[in-house]
């Protein structure tokens, strides 16, 4: 886990998010109501089983999502550096969308070092980003910001002339964190950035990014099947289940004493890395049906604190009354009023 100069000044806030696969009776609500806040330098890790909504969140706040993927209701505020004014990045055109992403924000996808065009050399692609979104810099400015960028990932500049298949996997994935920084994003979205490397690789690849979050200042959103790497290297954690967010809170207490069972379950799936040992239980179950999803808390079939109202109402994300940086959707922790 890092130890972050945290600045509590918000640079991302998602507000009541709601994104659809398809249209009318046939949709699949694949985000509902979403509540995230991304504050400036910190690293918000994305944790859940597949199909819980974590890539579509990513897809929906850089407007990358692509049909039958729409965005139903919300806002994402983004608070640029210099500006007093949130812009609405829902409501940006294509040209100012255009803007926003490489510049303030970029993304490296899952499986993004395969995306390396394999005929072109190294430095071309790094100062192809460079021509496209800052066509005043020279040539030479270009060359040597592409230098700049190998050495920030910890790659000799010599590598500048290599193909893709010249480097082995973590280099290349080295490179595709070069390009997302190239234009000192304030905001990097990593979905799945190491999974197809070996784990001394993808321990190494992250420390050298918590590393230049520190030096360059940007966010991080993390996301990552790796519950282990998640606590680790994130500063806060957002669980999702089932399209919705049932847990937020700082990595450090949620790996200590998670609200949420599904949390729980999730986090006594791994084996840790450090600590003492802890008895393995993992979750029983499948994860839900978008189509077909359980009345009540999404969780509660496969819950083990399953109790009255769990099968009747939804529980809503509120936050803990002594500590409000955490938060938790559970009838355990927050039960039912009156009703
Ligand atoms: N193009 C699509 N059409 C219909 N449904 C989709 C589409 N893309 C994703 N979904 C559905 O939306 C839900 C969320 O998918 P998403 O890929 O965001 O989950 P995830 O948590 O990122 O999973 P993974 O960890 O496997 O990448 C899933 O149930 C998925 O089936």
């Amino acid at each position: 886990m890092t130890t972050p100069t945290l600045q509590r000044t918000p640079v991302l806030e998602i507000r009541g998010l709601d994104v659809d696969y398809g249209l009318g009776e046939a949709a699949v609500h694949a985000l509902q109501h979403i509540d995230l806040t991304l504050h400036r330098g910190e690293v918000l890790g994305l944790a859940g089983e597949s199909g819980s909504g974590k890539s579509t969140l990513a897809y929906a706040v850089t407007r990358l999502l692509s049909p039958p993927g729409v965005i139903t209701a919300g806002e994402v505020r983004y608070h640029p550096r210099d500006s007093a004014e949130p812009l609405d990045i829902l409501d940006l055109t294509p040209q100012q969308l255009r803007a926003f992403r490489w510049n303030e924000t970029s993304i490296v996808f899952q499986g993004a070092m395969n995306s390396l065009n394999p005929v072109h050399k190294v430095s071309t692609q790094l100062t192809d980003v460079l021509k496209a979104h800052r066509p005043s810099m020279s040539r030479a400015d270009r060359q040597a910001r592409a230098r700049e960028l190998l050495k920030l990932v910890g790659i000799a500049a010599d590598r500048l002339d290599s193909y893709p298949h010249q480097l082995s996997g973590g280099m290349r994935q080295r490179v595709m964190i070069a390009m997302a920084l190239a234009l000192d994003p304030e905001i990097v979205i990593m979905d799945e950035p190491t999974t197809a490397l070996d784990v001394v690789m993808q321990r190494q690849i992250l420390q050298q990014l918590v590393r230049l979050r520190e030096e360059l200042g940007f966010s991080v959103v993390f996301i990552t099947h790796d519950i282990s790497l998640l606590i680790e290297f994130s500063d806060r954690i957002a669980i999702m289940y089932g399209g919705r967010i049932v847990e937020q809170a700082p990595a450090a207490d949620l790996y200590r004493d998670a609200h949420h069972p599904y949390s729980h379950g999730l986090l006594h799936s791994f084996p840790g890395l450090h600590g003492p040992r802890r008895a393995l239980t993992g979750i029983p179950g499948s994860p839900p049906d978008l189509k077909a999803m359980p009345t009540g808390c999404a969780f509660h079939p496969r819950c083990p604190k399953v109790h009255e109202p769990c099968q009747r109402l939804l529980p809503v994300l509120t936050p803990h009354s002594d500590t409000p940086d955490r938060s938790v959707a559970c009838w355990l922790h927050h039960p039912p009023q009156g009703r």
